[in-house]
C-alpha cells in the first residue's frame, strides 16, 4: 500500500489530503502536524477549519485510510511521498523583512525529514514556496542524506477557501513540477498516478521545477491583479458616475478577458495574495528587475489605496467622525463561506475606524469573538504562524464588542460597513434595522450585496463600491 504523509495540517494539508484518502482508498494518508490543539480537532466533531462538504469527507475516511497525527517523525518515516504544506509567511525581521519568505518551517521540516528518513522518498512542495526553493530543500537533504534517495517535486495547490472541496474535486489543473532527469521523470510519473484516480488526464501539466514554482506566484498576482485593475475602476466609477457592475460586465463579456473575478470589493484579503506578491517582488528585486518589482507592487498599494479609501468614505460621510458612533460591521471573514480571517479587509477597515474613535460591533457567521479580538491586536504579517507560535496579543479594543446576529450589531448603531459578502445580508429585514438605529441611517456596501435602490426607498443614506453616489456622499467628498 502506498502510504503519504502531508506535514502541516492546516487549510491546505488537511482539505487536499481528505480528498485524496477519498479519491484513492488504496492509499493510506497521514497528515501530521506539531500543533497539538490543531490535530485534536481534526480528530474530533469539530474540525479546525470551516469548508462546506470537508465535514462528511472526514467522517467517511478518519480512521480508514485518514489519520490525523502528531506522530510526526513516526509517519514521515513510514511514508513513499511526503507532502510539505507548512506555513510561508512574509519574514518580519533581518533581510527582506517585509517581503521575502519565511522558510523556517519549511526547513525544520526537510531536516526532520533527513533525519528521520530510513527509505528512499518523494518530498513535495505544496506551500507556496519561492521559485529556487527546491534547489535549496535538495542541498539540505542531499547533504544529510545517509545514502537515501530523494527526488523532490513542486505540487502547488490552487484551491480557494470557501471552495476548497470543489476545487480539489475539479480542478482547472494539477501541476506537478521535477527534474528532467530519469529519477525525476519517474517521481512526476508516481505523483501523476494518484491524481489520475480522479483528474483526467489532460489537467494533469507536468513542468520543470522552477516553472512549477514560479507559476504558482504568478497566478495569484494574476487574479490578484484583477482584482486591483476593477477596484481602481470603482473608483473612478464614483468619481464619474458610472457604474462598476455595468464596467465589469461590458469589459468581462470580451471572451479574452472573461466574466469571472472582476467583483469589485472593499479589498482582497486572504492568507496567500498579498504575501505571495510581496515574495514576487522580492525575487524581482534579488534578480536585478526594479522595473518588474515596482509593477507587482502596484498592486499591493491599489488594494491598500481601496481599503482606506472606504473608511475615509466612512468618516468623510458621518459629518467627518465617528468618534464615539457606534458603528456596526457585518462580515469579518476575508470571503463568505469561510471562518478565515487572515489579511481580511476587515481588520484594516476596522483598525481605520477605531483610529477615528468609533464603537465597533462586530457579527460575522463563523468568525469567533477571540480570533476577531486576536486580529484586531495582531501586528501585521504576525498572524502567519503556527497558532500556538503567534505572539500573545495584548489586551483586545474596549471600543469593540462582538454581536451575536445583525439585528442585535445595527441596534442603536449609526451606521453599518458590510465588509464580506455574507448571503444573509442580502435578505435581512433592512426595515427593522433602519428602526432601530439612529438617523440619518447610513450603510456602506463594500462588497455589492444590497438592493441599494430598496434601502435608499426606506430612507438609508447607501455607499456601495463603485456606483453612482446619492447626492448626499458627492456633498461630502472622501480624501483619499
Ligand atoms: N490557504 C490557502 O487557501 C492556500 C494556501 N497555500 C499555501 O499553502 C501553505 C500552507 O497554507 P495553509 O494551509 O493556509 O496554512 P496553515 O497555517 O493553515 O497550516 C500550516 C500548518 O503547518 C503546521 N506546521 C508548521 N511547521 C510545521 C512543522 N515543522 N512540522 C509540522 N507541522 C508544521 C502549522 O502548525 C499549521 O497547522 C502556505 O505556503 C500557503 O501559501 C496554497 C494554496 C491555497
Ligand atoms: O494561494 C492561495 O491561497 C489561493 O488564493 C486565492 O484563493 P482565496 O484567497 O482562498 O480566495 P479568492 O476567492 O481568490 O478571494 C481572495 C480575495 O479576493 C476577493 N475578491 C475575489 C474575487 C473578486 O472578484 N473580487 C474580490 O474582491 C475575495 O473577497 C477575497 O477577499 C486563489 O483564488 C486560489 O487559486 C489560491 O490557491
Amino acid at each position: 500500500m502506498v502510504k503519504i504523509c502531508c506535514i502541516g495540517a492546516g487549510y491546505v494539508g488537511g482539505p487536499t489530503m481528505a480528498v485524496i484518502a477519498l479519491k484513492c482508498p488504496a492509499i493510506e494518508v497521514a497528515v501530521v502536524d506539531i500543533s497539538v490543539p490543531r490535530i485534536a480537532a481534526w480528530n474530533s466533531d469539530q474540525l479546525p477549519i470551516y469548508e462546506p462538504g470537508l465535514d462528511e469527507i472526514v467522517k467517511q475516511c478518519r480512521g480508514k485510510n485518514l489519520f490525523f497525527s502528531t506522530a510526526v517523525e513516526k509517519h514521515v518515516a513510514e511514508a513513499d511521498i511526503i507532502f510539505v504544506s507548512v506555513n510561508t509567511p512574509t519574514k518580519t525581521r533581518g533581510l527582506g523583512a517585509g517581503k521575502a519568505a519565511d522558510l523556517t518551517y519549511w526547513e525544520s521540516a526537510a531536516r526532520m525529514i533527513a533525519d528521520v528518513s530510513k527509505s528512499d522518498k518523494i518530498v513535495v512542495e505544496k506551500s507556496t514556496v519561492p521559485v529556487k526553493t527546491a534547489e535549496a530543500i535538495e542541498k539540505i537533504l542531499r547533504h544529510n542524506s545517509k545514502g537515501i534517495k530523494y527526488q523532490i517535486l513542486s505540487n502547488p495547490e490552487f484551491l480557494a477557501e470557501g471552495t476548497a472541496i470543489e476545487d480539489l474535486f475539479k480542478p482547472d489543473r494539477v501541476l506537478i513540477g521535477g527534474r528532467e532527469t530519469p529519477d525525476g521523470q519517474k517521481a512526476i510519473q508516481a505523483l501523476k498516478a494518484v491524481y489520475a484516480n480522479w483528474v483526467p488526464e489532460d489537467r494533469i501539466i507536468t513542468t520543470n521545477l522552477w516553472s512549477a514554482e514560479l507559476s504558482k506566484l504568478a497566478a495569484n498576482a494574476f487574479l490578484a491583479q484583477r482584482i486591483s485593475s476593477v477596484n481602481a475602476m470603482s473608483a473612478l466609477c464614483e468619481a464619474t458616475g458610472a457604474n462598476i457592475s455595468e464596467v465589469s460586465h461590458a469589459v468581462g463579456k470580451d471572451t479574452r478577458i472573461g466574466p469571472k473575478f472582476l467583483n469589485a470589493s472593499v479589498g482582497f484579503g486572504g492568507s496567500c495574495f498579498q504575501k505571495d506578491i510581496l515574495n514576487l517582488v522580492y525575487i524581482c528585486e534579488c534578480n536585478g528587475l526594479p522595473e518588474v518589482a515596482d509593477y507587482w507592487k502596484q498592486v499591493i498599494q491599489v488594494n491598500d489605496y481601496q481599503k482606506s479609501r472606504f473608511v475615509n468614505r466612512v468618516v468623510s460621510s458621518m459629518f467627518n467622525t465617528v468618534s464615539g458612533k457606534k458603528i456596526a460591521i457585518l462580515g469579518f471573514a476575508f470571503k463568505k463561506d469561510t471562518g478565515d480571517t487572515r489579511e481580511t479587509p476587515a481588520i484594516d477597515v476596522c483598525n481605520g475606524l477605531l483610529g477615528d474613535k468609533a464603537h465597533l460591533s462586530i457579527y460575522d457567521l463563523q468568525v469567533t469573538e477571540e480570533q476577531i479580538r486576536r486580529d484586531l491586536s495582531m501586528k501585521k504579517f504576525d498572524w502567519d504562524h503556527p497558532i500556538h507560535l503567534q505572539p500573545m496579543s495584548p489586551a483586545a479594543a474596549k471600543e469593540v464588542s462582538v454581536a451575536w446576529d445583525a439585528y442585535e450589531a445595527a441596534k442603536g448603531a449609526h451606521g453599518i460597513c458590510i465588509l464580506t459578502e455574507w448571503d444573509e445580508f442580502k435578505t435581512l429585514d433592512y426595515k427593522k434595522i433602519y428602526d432601530s438605529m439612529h438617523k440619518p441611517a447610513f450603510l456602506f456596501d463594500g462588497r455589492n450585496v444590497v438592493d441599494a435602490v430598496k434601502l435608499r426607498e426606506i430612507g438609508f443614506i447607501v455607499y456601495s463600491i463603485g456606483k453612482p453616489l446619492d447626492s448626499w456622499l458627492k456633498d461630502m467628498p472622501a480624501v483619499a
